[in-house]
């Protein structure tokens, strides 16, 4: 198989050349034992072409790359040049933003109006928060022990990072981890997910060309049990960093401990809520919330998948919950994703499609819940799931506890606050949470109540940049994003400076 191959979008009338193979020292490569994975459209189901997926003598590779390159090059680059780098690729992105959203609509199905632009349009700021962070943020302290004693603390990169990123944010994923790390001095091999590669295989030239060094950055497409776990078990990478399933968060963790001892960030899984009280602006409440579940088709670590609702304005909500997603939440114009009237694309793959099919069967088959399907299935061949919400949930469904990861709410209703709370922390994930009211008291009652690495307090998933991202409970371990995307990457070290004289 070529390293390339010419890929073509009649939507928008683009034609490029898709790079298929790893990403070594700067230079795109087969696999060693020529394996290959096939990747799909899931609006369409049907392939899209195939890439190169790296074996465990390919991970021994480019783990080698990435040391090389930390030891002879990159631990001696100053911050200053790896600030003026990553500008560099900032631009490109700029550049290539249409392309980059195109590919990842190709691959993944999101609609490209209303996801893959913004996904692009985030990941270009992050580039320049990060451009400017590397000379400003991770720094250490000095601390003036006494008279005769000072110390201070230097935030010393890991060295080799290994990360390894889902399929829901492709791009924007990777972007999360890559540029903070290498701002903070780290050299990169990153795995994208199997079914999501093309947008990072394409991406990876960028590094190149923005002048980073061989062997700073490589990208290595793969299965998660071959590729993923030798990068979790190598024992040359200092560090890896995870977003993705919970249960595969816990086998990387473990792979983690058991090889060196590597240090590990987790982004994994959530149950998030959004609690809608009594007072709330309820036009606000419901236009936040249904974002927050069918955006991205609720493929969201951080969607409000549990809806609970105060009981007096439980019917009042849901009737205009469900009228404000049969307006704006469909699948469009011939359920196209690169359509503008597209705003529910499909789900990632056939997997998760029969996944998120048999959370809905089983809540109306084997719990006997009520549902609502807020529209109808497109008569295609692709992945769609029509948005649909449970109504009245109990906390000890399988629907109300477990990750649907598909634009599936429950909704269920509680009397008062105290409720509330029990409800919205009753799940063994803490990513995140939402609260819907007027009263500035309880919005920071709630604040101080829930088990959650972020509260949106009168808004939902409007993450930001410079904000600190992760969870609590099984969502995960440590923070991305702002300042914590470049700690994360970074060791304290301590030094002891005596200055007295005998
Ligand atoms: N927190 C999040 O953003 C995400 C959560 N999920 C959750 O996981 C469920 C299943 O989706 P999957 O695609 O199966 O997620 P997954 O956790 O298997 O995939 C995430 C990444 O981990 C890699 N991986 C898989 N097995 C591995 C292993 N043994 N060692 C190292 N890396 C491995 C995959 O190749 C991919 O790059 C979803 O329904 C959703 O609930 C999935 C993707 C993203
Ligand atoms: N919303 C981006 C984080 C995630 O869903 O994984």
């Amino acid at each position: 198989m070529s390293l390339f191959t010419d890929l073509s979008i009649p939507q928008l009338n683009i034609s490029y050349k898709q790079p298929l193979g790893l990403f070594i020292n700067n230079k795109y490569v087969a696999s060693s034992d020529k394996k290959t994975i096939e990747t799909v459209n899931p609006a369409t189901n049907t392939p899209i072409t195939s890439f190169y997926a790296a074996s465990e003598a390919d991970v021994g590779t480019a783990v080698a790359a990435a040391r090389e390159a930390y030891e002879t090059v990159w631990s001696k680059t100053s911050a200053e040049h790896r600030g003026a780098l990553i500008s560099n690729l900032g631009k490109l992105i700029v550049e290539n933003k249409e392309l980059l959203a195109a590919i990842e609509t190709l691959d993944s199905g999101k609609p490209y109006y209303t996801n893959a632009l913004g996904d692009l349009d985030q990941i270009s700021q992050l580039t320049t928060y990060y451009a400017g962070g590397a000379d400003k943020y991770s720094k250490g302290q000095m601390i003036p022990v006494n008279n005769d004693k000072y110390a201070y603390t230097v935030k010393a990169p890991y060295g080799v990072v290994a990360q390894i990123v889902p399929w829901n944010y492709p791009l924007a994923m990777a972007s999360w981890k890559m540029q903070g790390a290498l701002a903070a001095g780290n050299t990169i091999v990153i795995k994208p997910a199997e079914n999501t590669s093309l947008s990072l295989l394409f991406f990876a030239q960028l590094f190149e060309k923005a002048g980073f060094p061989p062997g700073v950055v490589n990208v290595l497409p793969g299965l998660g049990a071959v590729t993923g776990s030798s990068l979790a078990s190598h024992i040359d990478v200092d560090k890896i960093a995870f977003t993705g399933s919970t249960a595969v968060g816990q086998k990387v963790m473990a792979l983690a401990a058991t090889s060196n001892l590597k240090a590990v960030t987790l982004e994994c899984g959530g149950k998030s809520p959004g609690v809608v009280f009594a007072d709330a602006n309820l036009d606000e409440a419901v236009k936040w919330t249904a974002a927050g579940i069918y955006y991205n088709s609720g493929q969201n670590c951080t969607a409000n998948s549990r809806l609970l609702v105060q009981e007096s304005i439980y019917d009042e909500f849901l009737a205009k919950f469900t009228r404000h997603v049969q307006e704006e939440w469909t699948f469009g114009f011939n359920s196209d994703p690169f359509d503008k009237s597209c705003t529910v694309g499909p789900v990632i793959s056939k997997a998760q499609y029969d996944r998120v099919r048999g959370y809905i069967e089983h809540g109306k088959t084997q719990e006997k819940l009520s549902v609502k399907h807020m529209g109808t299935d497109p008569q295609n061949d692709g992945f769609f799931i029509t948005p649909t919400v449970f109504t009245e949930v109990p906390a000890e469904s399988k629907l109300f506890q477990e990750e649907i990861f598909g634009p599936v709410a429950v909704l269920q209703k509680f009397k008062d606050y105290d409720e509330a709370i029990a409800l919205a922390n009753n799940t063994t994930y803490g990513l995140a949470s939402a609260v819907f009211t007027e009263d500035i008291r309880k919005a920071n009652f709630f604040a101080r109540d829930i088990k959650a690495g972020t509260v949106w307090i009168n808004s939902s998933n409007d993450e930001e940049i410079s904000v600190p991202f992760g969870g609590f409970k099984m969502s995960g371990i440590g923070r991305e994003l702002g300042e914590s995307g470049m700690d994360a990457y970074t060791q304290t070290k301590a030094v002891h400076v005596n200055i007295s004289k005998l």
